[in-house]
């Protein structure tokens, strides 16, 4: 059995040796030819697994150590019978972190000593990343308002709003949906003209969800005319080569890092390992490192912004933006939030 493994994706190396001929690549060595003799792929958001890459390839399997799957035709692997597996919330504590990490920077900058009792926290796409986010959101004493309307269909409108209420009520809107283009919830520029046009309180606007989900320009037209008062940018449209106008004007300007954590990395590992050995019936395998529970329960902000600052991340990258995929390869994993005594 042969499996490619994309080489930056740690606590992986030796691990499936024992049973499998594996072959170590980067993204960008990761073809078509290569993939032909292929039983699995363990791979990341930098490559795109659609026709062109799979087409009479003995694939069978793709594990994806993230969350997304945007980088997956999962259509084609379908129609093509090839399985796909996610690490689902793997490094949705990070997300939290780097969300409430970036409001606490932001209003420092501000000099903004509003208390978190009167912040309105709007968050869009409640999922695993999003459902921390709202819990740790009510924890600090946040208003939470909660856009899902997949969720609100299947579970009944009860704790969920639209999009509009979040447009006009809140002080800080976070996105945490996946990048769709079709289907009646579609992602795609979801943020747009339409929806800036409606905000009303100059609210700091969070992307750490897939750069696509908002029109970056329009965005940009947003913040010149005072519609946002800020923006942390994580993901962003067209990565690595990423809007130089939005890289100036946001306050937090990231490469696509806010799921790094350690914690989150040894997540996806395992769940990437236990989608291999589950689909070839192989016997458990592990990464050696720990794999860690799941968000503290207990956070306040200040053990948040103690935990992570973005403000040297956002040095980095608006130093150096043509480092982009250089800045998150040799990122310094950092640690979640740990658990605050209250
Ligand atoms: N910046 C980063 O490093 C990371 C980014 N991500 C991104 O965050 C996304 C969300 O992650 P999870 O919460 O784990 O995914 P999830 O699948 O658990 O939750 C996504 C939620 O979005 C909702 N949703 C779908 N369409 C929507 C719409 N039109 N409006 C509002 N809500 C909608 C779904 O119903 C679901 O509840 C991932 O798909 C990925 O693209 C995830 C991890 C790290
Ligand atoms: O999990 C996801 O989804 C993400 O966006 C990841 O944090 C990005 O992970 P890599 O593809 O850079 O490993």
């Amino acid at each position: 059995m042969k499996i490619i493994v994309e080489k930056n994706i740690p606590f992986i190396k030796g691990l499936l040796e024992p049973w499998a001929e594996i072959n170590y690549l980067a993204p960008e060595e990761i073809n078509r030819e290569k993939m032909l003799d292929a039983d699995a792929l363990i791979t990341r958001t930098r490559t795109r697994c659609d026709k062109g890459l799979l087409e009479g390839s003995r694939c069978r399997l793709i594990a994806t150590a993230t969350i997304g799957t945007d980088h997956i035709d999962l259509d084609y692997c379908k129609e093509a019978g090839i399985t796909v597996a996610n690490a689902p919330g793997c490094n949705a504590p990070a997300v939290a972190q780097y969300v409430f990490a970036s409001i606490a920077e932001v209003m420092n900058r501000q000099n903004d000593v509003r208390p978190p009792e009167a912040i309105t926290l709007g968050v869009v796409g409640v999922g695993n990343v999003g459902s921390v986010i709202a819990r740790w959101g009510r924890a600090l004493g946040m208003n939470v308002l909660c856009c899902d309307p997949p969720r609100a269909e299947a579970e009944g409108g009860e704790g969920f709003t639209d999009l509009d209420t979040i447009a006009r009520q809140c002080d800080v809107i976070t996105f945490h949906t996946p990048l769709t283009r079709k289907g009646n919830h579609a992602t795609f520029h979801m943020a747009d003209k339409n929806f800036f046009d409606k905000l009303a309180k100059r609210p700091l606007v969070i992307n750490s969800a897939r750069g696509p989900v908002i029109d970056n320009e329009a965005l940009i037209d947003a913040i010149d005319n005072g519609q946002v008062s800020n923006a942390a940018i994580d993901c962003w449209e067209g990565e690595p080569q990423i809007n130089r106008r939005l890289l100036d004007k946001a306050a937090i300007a990231t490469p696509h890092i806010a799921g790094y954590s350690r914690e989150g990395k040894v997540r996806a590992t395992a769940m990437a390992l236990k989608a291999v050995t589950g689909f070839f019936n192989l016997p458990d395998i592990a990464p050696e490192e720990a794999v860690p529970a799941g968000a503290a329960a207990n956070v306040t902000l200040a053990s948040i912004a103690a935990s992570y600052s973005p403000a040297t991340d956002t040095k980095a990258l608006k130093t150096s933006p043509d480092s982009f995929e250089a800045l998150r390869n040799h990122y310094d994993l950092r640690h979640e939030v740990p658990e605050t005594t209250l």
